[in-house]
């Protein structure tokens, strides 16, 4: 309780104590303002309030007596109103400390969850970033594009016969036996050489720390070898978002004139994708590439379709990210990045929520630790089609398995005894796409003896990871499970209020309002 509510209850008590003195039926003045019987018959307290009149009280001092008992009534009134109002600011208070860790490997989709947040509760708050996400996608784009064009000009040993003969085709032999001429691939790979520029350009300001860049005139590259085509990695913290917003006159000049070169540099990037985009997309919509690819053991799950088949309108000067396209852009978290929402709509509008999203692959997880003694919610992702997939960083370790692994982790700490626990069975759609094609889910979990299908599967999911809380909680809770698909704003924001009904129960809760 805050020193103003402690002199306020203390005054409330000294207050209140008459009446505690007094029996029920003698507690009340009567009408002509004389005090109630039992303290007429001597009964009250000596610091009883109000006071009582002198048994020979005269009229004036009946007045000012009754002046003072109106004052005192006034007085009682505002401590009632100050009281409300502290409870309320504590109550704001609370709520603004509303924390949600979200917890996950690494592509399980916290991130995607977040923008789900961001689009649904703080849209304007995210369009403000659109500059900032429109190089993201850019830089996704571009680094499938590169990786393509490097996978199929890439030299192949190819396997030899044991007469030393090749026993497939060279990956050029191929392409000659196409419709495609070679070429083709020359010409791809002459026109669309900018790209390798521009890559290098979004990837150096997207992971440039706004703080030393300036004086050192570099930025860290974000370029590293990344697993994935279309991965980029920004450390946790830093404030790239900021990068983007046009000079914002800070009044440092340094700080000011690195925003320009940025601005510059991806506005000289812009101006190469639009000149590309011709390109891009008859390459990309070339059977023959497509089919040379699908050859050469490139899967298409690794580039970022999403933005290749959009590469139209992506690609042009005048595009502005749509909140669609900032679900798809992929980049890979790590460390753990603190992100404050500020609700723009509904009942919350204007409260804090702050959610912690960390990055997922194995040798990040030891960073969550920290945050686990602060929050009000974890947000646990699980990719339900991570069944016949195996971990980046240890290929000899099936996802789906990890994730009981680190959930398990989870239920038994006992810092996170007392927090909410959600769990988000995310990508349903890939899950009900794989099983579909006849992937068999007990191929990869022996214990699995039901049917191949979406609903029994995701039952048998469920009960495994409600099997694993109940049976590892310090202590018995309640876990809250919904099937997602991160990627479908739709579908989302059915899971996100219902998500942010858990939440606001929980705060209820712990302040005994309910
Ligand atoms: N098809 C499909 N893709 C999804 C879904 N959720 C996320 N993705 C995609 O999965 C990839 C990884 O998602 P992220 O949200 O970046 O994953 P993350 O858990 O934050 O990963 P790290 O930052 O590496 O820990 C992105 O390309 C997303 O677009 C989903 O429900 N369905
Ligand atoms: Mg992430």
């Amino acid at each position: 309780m805050s020193s103003g509510l402690a002199a306020l209850s203390c005054y409330r008590r000294r207050f209140d104590s008459s009446d505690d003195d007094l029996d029920d039926a003698t507690t009340k003045a009567d009408d002509a303002g004389r005090p109630p019987l039992s303290a007429r018959a001597g009964k009250r307290t000596e610091n009883a309030w109000p006071p009582y009149p002198p048994p020979n009280e005269t009229e004036l001092e009946r007045a000012v007596r009754l002046e003072e008992e109106r004052e005192a009534k006034l007085r009682s009134d505002s401590i009632d109103r100050e009281l409300e109002a502290e409870r309320q600011s504590v109550r704001r208070g609370r709520k603004a400390e509303t924390k949600l860790l979200l917890l996950g490997q690494s592509e399980s989709g916290k991130s995607t969850m977040l923008k789900n947040f961001q689009i649904h509760f703080a849209p304007n708050a995210l369009r403000a970033e659109n500059d900032a996400w429109r190089a993201v996608i850019h830089l996704n784009l571009v680094r499938s594009v590169n990786f393509m064009l490097d996978a199929l000009t890439r030299p192949i040993p190819s396997p030899t016969n044991n007469d030393g003969s090749p026993t497939v085709p060279s990956f050029s032999n191929r392409l000659s036996a196409t419709p495609q001429p070679v070429g083709d691939l020359r010409r791809f790979k002459l026109t669309l050489s900018p790209l390798r520029q521009v890559e290098v350009i979004l990837a150096r300001y997207l992971s440039a720390n706004e703080v030393t860049s300036p004086s050192e005139g570099r930025a860290s590259p974000a370029a590293q070898p990344q697993a994935s085509a279309t991965d980029v990695t920004i450390r946790g913290g830093h404030t790239w978002r900021g990068l983007f917003r046009r000079w914002q006159n800070n009044g440092d000049e340094q700080q000011s004139r690195f925003s320009a070169s940025i601005v510059e540099a991806v506005e000289n990037a812009r101006q190469i994708l639009d000149a590309c985009r011709e390109d891009v997309i008859e390459m990309w919509n070339s059977p023959s590439m497509q089919s040379a690819l699908r050859d050469e053991g490139v899967s298409l799950e690794d580039l970022s379709t999403f933005f290749l088949d959009e590469a139209d309108r992506v690609m042009r000067l005048d595009y502005e990210p749509s909140f669609d396209d900032i679900l798809r852009a992929r980049l890979q978290t790590t460390g753990v990045e603190e992100h404050h929402l500020k609700m723009e709509t509904g009942a919350e509008n204007g409260e804090h929520w702050i959610f912690y999203d960390v990055g997922g692959s194995r040798g990040q997880r030891a960073s969550w630790v920290p945050f686990f003694e602060d929050v009000n919610a974890i947000i646990f992702l699980c990719s339900a089609a991570g069944f016949n997939e195996v971990l980046e960083e240890d290929r000899n370790v099936n996802r789906l398995l990890d994730s009981f692994t680190t959930w398990k982790t989870i239920c038994s700490s006992k810092l996170l005894a007392s927090v909410q626990f959600i769990l988000l069975l995310n990508k349903m759609d890939l899950l009900d796409a794989r099983l579909k094609l006849g992937i068999q889910f007990s191929d990869y979990v022996k214990s699995y003896k039901d049917e191949n299908d979406t609903e029994h599967v995701t039952e048998y999911l469920k009960r495994k990871f409600n099997a694993i809380h109940r049976h590892h909680s310090p202590e018995p809770r309640k876990l809250h499970v919904h099937c997602t698909c991160a990627i479908d704003r739709n579908t989302t924001s059915a899971v996100l209020l219902r998500i942010r009904d858990t939440i606001l129960l929980t705060h209820l809760t712990a302040m005994e309002l309910i």
